[in-house]
């Protein structure tokens, strides 16, 4: 019969032939969907990368699985380096590729939309419609996230308004492949503290059933805080490598209101991190801003009050409370929060209060402990002559862990252990000089004496 005359690749060769040659003629261009419709024999489907404006974690999915399949017959190829060297995955670029299910053949093929977001388009024959729609489907998104876990490809996620849909901005999550080396044997703290934070972090990864048990929500809050360089975005980065979970890094300053923030939140998946950084910059929660807008919109008439409401831009500490231990906390399991903040004393207490940040870390300057790991990490270093000075220079002098390993890093590609050393001795002592004379100046401004001081311009 004709049907077995043509094989399949030339029936979608004509069919597309026909329906760009009537796409051109524009007399036929309405009905140009209907007519291929009624003759093509073929069904498609398409996978957006972004969903209703959200990051569509299927469309990663079948990214994966087709990246697997034989990569010899497409003629575009794209090379995506991998984590670990596995090599290079080589990813389709506007190639068909053919698949097999059961016995029945499937085309995908990738395109770019108008807003020059990727999608896949799967075609496939009318009559495999309920095999596809009922089993490929599903079948090809559980491999594909089956592999992306084989491979540990963690991804990082961070929200942008889009300003691609016009007045209308909102958020949505767009992410990269997530590879950063940090991990918990390289950061440096005092080793008791880490070994405390690692078990709590195994404690909760394994504690699906103990959660179930007393009735919680699985997830858990952390609160990292200290000075700028202590390590807090590399401690988040570590946690993210122990666990094998992705970031959800939240930017709140980019999102609109409450119910953005709540949409966000549900697209994430679980088995994530979600970060929110500087917390107290990012959002006023002194409820200050609160008063002042109120006392803006007394003063405004009815009308204007409704259209004020409407474009408030600003989340609130109500909405981000109601997010960690809400019913919206539940959407979802095995989710982790991390806030960090350089002014603890700044935040709301409501905020950090136990039971919703459920462990408060404190990364502090550098320790002598700290020094060491930063030693064997930078110089391969157990001990050395110059260990005992610079204990005692850490001991009276304020400085931050990547201030020392800022000293440590080799300088011409060549490791100078007692050079790195000396490096480092001098900027304690420097330090510590002007920490003295900071001491002295703040003294004297404590008790009314503000007496002009030549040294303070000197460091
Ligand atoms: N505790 C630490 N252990 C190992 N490396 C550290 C540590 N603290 C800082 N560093 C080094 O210093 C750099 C900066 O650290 P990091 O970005 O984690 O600081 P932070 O606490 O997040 O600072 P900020 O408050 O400014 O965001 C890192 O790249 C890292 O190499
Ligand atoms: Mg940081």
């Amino acid at each position: 019969s004709v049907q077995q005359f043509f094989p399949n690749h030339l029936k979608i060769a004509i069919s597309e032939f026909l329906l760009s040659t009537i796409q051109q003629l524009s007399f036929f261009q309405r009905y140009s969907d209907r007519f291929i419709n009624f003759f093509s024999p073929y069904v498609d489907i398409t996978f957006s990368q972004y969903d209703d404006y959200q990051f569509n974690h299927a469309f990663a999915a079948i990214e994966t699985y087709l990246g697997t399949k034989a990569t010899d017959k497409a003629k575009h190829l794209r090379a995506i380096q991998v984590r670990d060297s596995k090599g290079l995955v080589l990813k389709r670029d506007d190639a068909n590729l053919r698949d097999e299910y059961e016995g029945l053949a499937v085309w995908w093929a990738i395109e770019t939309d108008a807003q020059g977001y990727r999608r896949y388009k799967l075609t496939f024959h009318r009559s495999s419609r309920d095999v596809v729609t009922e089993s490929y489907v599903k079948h090809v998104v559980e491999e594909g996230k089956l592999i992306e876990a084989k491979n540990k490809k963690m991804k990082l996620f961070t929200n942008n308004p889009s300003t691609q849909w016009g007045s209308n901005k909102t958020s949505f999550w767009r992410y990269i492949d997530f590879e950063h080396p940090s991990c918990f044997q390289t950061l440096a703290m005092d080793p008791k503290k880490k070994e405390e934070i690692l078990n709590d972090l195994v404690a909760f990864s394994n504690g699906k059933e103990y959660y179930k048990k007393i009735g919680k929500a699985w997830k858990r809050g952390y609160l990292l805080y200290g000075p700028p360089g202590t390590g807090k975005s590399t401690m988040i980065a570590a946690m993210a490598n122990l666990l094998n979970y992705s970031i959800y890094d939240l930017e709140l300053t980019a999102i609109k209101n409450n119910s953005e923030l709540r949409k966000l939140l549900t697209a994430t998946s679980s088995k994530s991190i979600i970060v929110i950084e500087d917390i107290d910059c990012s959002l006023d929660l002194t409820g200050e801003r609160n008063e002042k807008e109120s006392q803006l919109m007394n003063q405004k008439k009815d009308g204007e009050q409704v259209l004020k409401e409407q474009d408030k831009s600003f989340v609130t500490l109500s909405g981000l409370l109601n997010f960690i231990d809400g019913i919206w906390s539940a959407c979802g399991q095995e989710r982790i929060i991390v806030f960090t903040t350089n002014h603890l004393e700044k935040l709301d207490p409501a905020l950090i209060r136990r039971g919703r940040m459920d462990m408060h870390i404190e990364l502090s300057h550098c320790t002598f402990e700290a020094f060491k790991i930063l030693a064997q990490n930078y110089l391969d270093l157990d001990t050395h002559p110059l260990f005992s000075e610079i204990e005692s220079l850490l001991k009276e002098t304020k400085i931050a862990p990547a201030d020392v390993a800022e000293n440590l890093m080799k300088k011409n590609r060549e490791i100078d252990i007692d050079g790195s050393l000396n490096d480092l001795i001098k900027a304690l002592k420097k330090k510590k000089k002007i920490q003295e004379v900071q001491l002295v100046d703040d003294n004297k401004e404590k008790h009314g004496n503000k007496t002009f001081n030549p040294f303070r311009l000197i460091f």
